[in-house]
């Protein structure tokens, strides 16, 4: 029998200081997060972030939190259940930090007799922290528990044109009547992670990211975050120049991807951009880089700087068209376990 694994980032059990600490300790101790060696790793992870990083993520936690739990979590279920309406086949979420964890829900799965499971990263974009990092993962738990259980990946889908017409339509229907620019903000990653997972050393993060065709597309975070971009204007008929992409939550003293959010908003007054829309197409569900550093403290260094309005256009979340994308890819997926 087949089934759905439904997998996203993780929260924290709940926003006290010590479960904020116990999920950022697996989460940044994820080699593919922070990619130092190990004793580097655990220095900066254990050594410095963790002294002072929970007791400030968990009072940001506390901002988004709701009665059900945190966002993130609480819209995966959502998905989860609207989902498991429309196919015939078990749904469950796994988390690839905390709980629920991706291993507590292949033994679901198993449970409920499945043997051939088709797994969905929630991540439109690839990266090294985020789909790989959730294979990865899935492949330890599958050979160490599950030997006899099959996982069929779903490939990151950020040029499939369902998803572009799903995410469009969403954000059009969200848009301000006015509006001097939409901010496309994507979640920065390291640069080096970039140049680190280009099989084809073709990727110098210039305008090689741009381009229609270049070798390193298919692994490579900045392009797939381009083409989100140029493809979605174009179907909302939004000229170029009304646009901007930028990338937040960096964390370190590493280069990330530029241009950084934070600054950018900063400026944006001063360049005569006082009414703006912004959206975050990196994540599928608001969660707190969305609810807290963009709607509030976005919003916050936005309005200092002189801006007048601040729109903020919630994620897909659980969106009837969004989860027929959903049913469409895993669809697909599940099709594939019979060609040989
Ligand atoms: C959407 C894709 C994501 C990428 C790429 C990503 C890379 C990445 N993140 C960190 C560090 C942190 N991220 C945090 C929260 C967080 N990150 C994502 C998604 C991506 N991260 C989501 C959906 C969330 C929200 C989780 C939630 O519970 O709502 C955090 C924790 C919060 C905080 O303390 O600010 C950290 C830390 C790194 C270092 C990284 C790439 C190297
Ligand atoms: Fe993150
Ligand atoms: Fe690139």
């Amino acid at each position: 029998m087949k089934g759905i694994l439904l997998v996203n980032l993780g929260s924290p059990k709940s926003t006290k200081v010590k479960d904020v600490k116990t999920y950022l300790d697996e989460f940044l101790m994820d080699e593919k997060v922070i990619d130092y060696p190990w004793f580097f790793r655990s220095l900066l992870v254990q050594g410095i972030i963790l002294n002072f990083r929970p007791k400030k993520s968990a009072a940001a936690y506390k901002t988004v939190w709701t009665d059900e739990g945190s966002p993130l979590i609480v819209y995966t279920e959502k998905i989860q259940k609207k989902l498991q309406k429309l196919v015939d086949v078990p749904v469950e979420i796994g988390m690839r930090y905390a709980q629920p964890s991706i291993e507590n829900g292949i033994r679901k799965l198993k449970e409920k007799g499945v043997s051939e499971i088709v797994l969905l990263p929630l991540y439109p974009q690839y990266a090294m922290s985020t789909t790989e990092t959730v294979i990865e993962k899935a492949e330890e738990v599958r050979k160490k528990y599950f030997p006899e259980i099959k996982i069929n990946y779903i490939q990151p889908f950020y040029n499939r044109e369902i998803y572009i017409n799903c995410l469009a339509e969403s954000i059009r229907e969200k848009l301000p009547e006015n509006f001097d620019a939409l901010q496309f903000s994507y979640h920065g990653v390291p640069e080096r992670h970039i140049y680190k997972t280009d099989p084809t050393n073709t990727c110098n993060l210039t305008d090689c990211c741009s381009r229609d065709k270049n070798p390193s597309h298919q692994f490579c975070y900045r392009h797939q975050c381009f083409k989100v971009t140029e493809e979605v204007i174009k179907k909302i008929g939004l000229p170029k120049e009304k646009v901007l992409v930028t990338f937040q939550s960096r964390l370190g003293k590493d280069k990330w991807m530029e241009p950084y959010t934070d600054e950018t908003l900063e400026n944006l007054p001063k360049k005569g951009i006082k009414n703006l829309a912004i959206v975050c197409p990196a994540f599928v569900s608001d969660c707190l880089e969305t609810l807290e550093e963009i709607s509030v403290e976005g919003k916050e260094i936005f309005e200092h700087a002189g801006g007048e309005t601040f729109n903020y256009i919630p994620c897909l979340n659980d969106e009837d068209r969004w989860i027929e994308v959903v049913k469409t890819l895993c669809k697909e997926k599940l099709n594939e376990f019979y060609i040989i």
